[in-house]
């Protein structure tokens, strides 16, 4: 595993005084710094923050490995029904791992796995279309749900039992797998009940940081992912990330930094890859990174908002439709590239007699282009005085990838600290949710119903 973290262009004497952060800025920082260092690992050793130890369970792996082989045999389709957490960090992987078109390909050019598909939304449109598509008989349903409460996968859950149950009768049970807590919640104790088979997320590990547990592990190993690389790849990780030095560690030094940028008015870390297969890892950081610190908190008696909003774009693509606006729109962002060193194949460009305004590129390659492509598009938010910062992965592999998810999520929990607010919880979330169990006539929460039928005939409304 190679990944590099590179930080020149954060600092004030590249990018200048007005963003970027002096050393001595660093410094300061240390004694904190080790503080949230000692309270994680005492926490970590306390066994309250078991996702530390998830590259570790090879126990785990090999359940799921089982279990992901016995269903590639039988089914050609695998659909993950989940929403947050239960979807975002499969399809980041999935998208970087498995071939960009596996689901076009033939099932021998898939090297015999299923296709996967990842449905986190309950829009009809969206939602029909894709079973529109499949064949139940050779389709099973992965309903993944922490909580096993979380009514958009309920809903998509009933939806496809129907679905099932129309097609194959009472064996509707033996197309569907669950991932939930081992004891809590309707959705375990269906499986348990019915008999479904399931596999378990550790109780203490949140959604968000769920990935290396069977959430991530079991659709992504049915589709042909090596599971075992990814989890080595976190646990090599875990040997940097748990150093105590602020400055030997990159998870807590980008942390350290992101968190130094936010207080000088960089409010939005935007995290671009320029990589197609990296391009769902920023989608998967916006959660891990706006659910975890964007909270209310109290300082000095006074009620307090905090948390940098992540923006994802995609290079260099979004170069020609974001990067004006990186580089002379409000000093208020931080860009994290994604850089790939070898893309494992490369298009050279020949030369083209009818087009001679393009021999300049001639001998030249598309790999050449994108990594060019994003050494210019630093340079120019360096020279517009843009802080930016880059991990740069030899390649584009399993263990790479274990390992750069793992770092952002040591990354998240330290600047929950930095921030001084507790990067678990996401309070913020609930009175929608419970709004939505009153609208949808959920018995308990008939008072939610009132209140916002209330609000609904009461507002002055403004329509065009
Ligand atoms: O896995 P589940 O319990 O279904 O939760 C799915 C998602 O829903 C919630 O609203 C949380 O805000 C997310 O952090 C979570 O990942």
């Amino acid at each position: 595993m190679t990944i590099r973290f590179d930080y020149t262009c954060m600092m004030a004497d590249v990018v200048g005084e007005r963003c970027g952060i002096d050393p001595s800025e660093l410094a300061a920082l240390e004694e904190r710094a080790a503080a949230i260092h000692r309270d994680l690992m005492a926490r970590k050793e306390g066994g309250e923050l078991p996702f530390y130890d998830l590259p570790f369970q090879d126990q785990v792996a090999g359940e799921v490995r089982r279990l992901a082989d016995e269903v590639a045999e039988r089914f050609d389709h695998l659909v993950v029904l989940g929403i947050g957490g239960s979807a975002l960090g499969t399809q980041a992987l999935f998208r970087a791992l498995a071939p960009l078109y596996h689901n076009h390909l033939s099932r021998e050019q898939r090297r015999g796995r299923p296709t996967l598909h990842v449905l986190d939304n309950v829009d009809p449109c969206g939602f029909g279309e894709a079973l529109d598509l499949l064949a139940p008989d050779k389709t099973l349903f992965c309903v993944i749900s922490k909580s096993g409460s979380t009514v958009e996968t309920s809903g998509q859950f009933l939806v496809a039992r129907q679905w099932l149950a129309r097609a194959v009768g009472e064996r509707w049970k033996e197309h569907v797998v669950v991932i939930t807590d081992p004891e809590k919640g309707g959705l375990r104790a269906m499986a348990n009940e019915q008999g479904i088979r399931s596999l378990s997320i550790p109780p203490g590990v949140g959604g968000r940081f769920s990935v290396l547990t069977p959430v991530g592990l079991f659709p992504l190993a049915v589709a042909g992912v090596d599971i075992e690389a990814l989890l080595a790849g976190a646990a090599q990780m875990s040997a940097r990330v748990t150093r105590p030095g602020l400055m030997d560690n990159p998870a807590y030094l980008n942390a350290a930094l992101q968190y130094l940028a936010y207080q000088k008015g960089m409010r939005i870390s935007v995290m671009m890859p320029y990589s197609d297969r990296l391009r769902d890892v920023a989608d998967w950081f916006r959660q891990i990174w706006a659910e975890s610190l964007g909270k209310k908190t109290a300082l000095d008696g006074r009620e307090v908002h905090v948390g940098p909003t992540p923006v994802k774009a995609l290079g260099t693509t979004d170069q020609h439709s974001q990067v004006q606006l990186y580089i002379e729109g409000p000093f208020d962002k931080v860009i994290t590239f994604l850089v790939v060193e070898d893309y494992g194949r490369d298009l050279r460009f020949e030369r083209c007699v009818e087009a001679p305004h393009l021999d300049f590129l001639h001998g030249k390659s598309m790999a050449e282009l994108i990594r060019a492509e994003q050494q210019a598009t630093a340079v120019a938010l360096v020279r517009a005085g843009r802080p930016n910062c880059s991990f740069i992965l030899d390649r584009i592999s399993a263990e790479n990838l274990g390992g750069l998810l793992y770092l952002f999520e040591v990354q998240t929990l330290f600047a929950g600290g930095l921030f001084a607010i507790d990067p678990l919880d996401q309070p913020g979330v609930e009175a929608g949710k419970e709004y939505t169990y009153g609208l949808m006539e959920r018995p308990g929460f008939a008072e939610r119903k009132e209140e916002v039928e209330a609000w609904l005939s009461g507002v002055n409304r403004r329509q065009l």
